[in-house]
């Protein structure tokens, strides 16, 4: 499905090379209208150089980076126009209206009406509080400024990066519900860099992981979730040799194991484990957490280090 849209944002081949060292690595990369794709890679893997390089901050050695079917290299003030950025704390007057200050920003841009400014407003949720000074806002709602503000040219792509630093874990399902919205309801493509992996988790569909300037792993954050179970039964021994001459792969965990297997061969396996008198304590799916992902696809390499202010 999601491959006969067009994509808002191509990577083809993207490289960097600063003085002899090779930043960025033939990096290829699609981002699909309505889809929020997290970045993630350890210290120095090379996303801020593909964020620079993404908004014409920097020039790439070679390969290209596309926006909407256009080369940004070819056309970057057309390319420019359809991308939204978001940094960790977006500047505003804080003695100033929320409005106010949309409307300060609006004028940047060509054709942001009145009437747009109203509808990014009502898209975040700020209607009631929008008339109040920038000061009076918890730094929620300033995030969610921060979205509308970088909403109001009807961007196609909008670039988070570290989104939510200092958010709580339901400021930042709330951030997400937003987020969520209007990237369905303007089919814009959102891109979120962050160094927090629970955020990561909390906010996208699918994860781009880069390591040492090479795109490693691109994966649905749902996807390969389902069959894994987590099977207590003792003796532990007798129980592992069950699933092993069953053809499962297995995995100790806790005092039991985790095993791959597909959730309607599950009650055939009790049956099995009970037939050979095996206590059974615990049958229940395992979702791996993206920790355990990212430091199995990085191969233990360290999550990057949130930034401290
Ligand atoms: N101007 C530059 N000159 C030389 N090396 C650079 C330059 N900019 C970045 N680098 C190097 O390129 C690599 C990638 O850096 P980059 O900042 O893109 O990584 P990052 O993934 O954003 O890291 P972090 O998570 O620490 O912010 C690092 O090894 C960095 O030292």
């Amino acid at each position: 499905m999601e491959m006969e849209m067009k994509p808002v944002v191509e990577l083809k081949n993207l490289s960097k090379t600063i003085g002899k060292k090779k930043i960025i690595d033939d990096l290829n990369l699609a981002l699909y209208p309505g889809q929020i794709t997290g970045f993630l890679g350890p210290n120095g893997a090379g996303k801020t150089t593909t964020i620079r390089m993404m908004v014409g901050l920097m020039s790439p050695t070679s390969g290209d980076v596309i926006i909407e079917g256009k080369s940004l290299a070819d056309d970057f003030e057309e390319g420019l126009s359809k991308v939204g950025v978001i940094v960790e704390n977006p500047e505003m007057y804080k003695y100033m209206s929320g409005y106010k200050n949309l409307v300060h920003f609006g004028r940047m841009h060509k054709g942001v009406t009145k009437a747009r400014i109203d509808e990014v407003v009502d898209q975040v949720g700020m209607q009631k509080r929008i008339h109040e000074k920038v000061s009076t806002y918890s730094l929620g709602m300033r995030q969610r400024l921060g979205l509308a503000q970088a909403l109001l040219h009807r961007p196609k792509f909008l670039i988070l990066d570290e989104p939510t630093n200092g958010l709580d874990p339901a400021g930042i399902r709330e951030f997400r519900t937003y987020l969520r919205k209007i990237a369905e309801t303007e089919g814009v493509s959102v891109f979120v860099s962050s160094h927090m992996l629970s955020e990561i988790e909390l906010m996208c569909d699918r994860i781009a992981v880069i390591q040492n300037g090479k795109l490693i792993d691109i994966r649905e954050m749902s996807a390969e979730q389902e069959s894994h179970y987590y099977i207590e039964a003792l003796p532990a021994d007798a129980a592992k040799n069950l699933f092993v001459a069953e053809g499962f792969t297995v995995e100790p965990h806790k005092d039991g194991f985790i095993i791959n297997v597909e959730k309607t061969r599950i009650p055939s396996l009790i049956q099995q484990l009970s037939a050979q008198d095996l206590q059974l304590y615990a049958v229940e799916p395992h979702r791996k957490t993206l920790e355990d992902q990212f430091l199995e696809m990085t191969g233990g390499g360290q999550i990057a280090e949130a930034h401290t202010e």
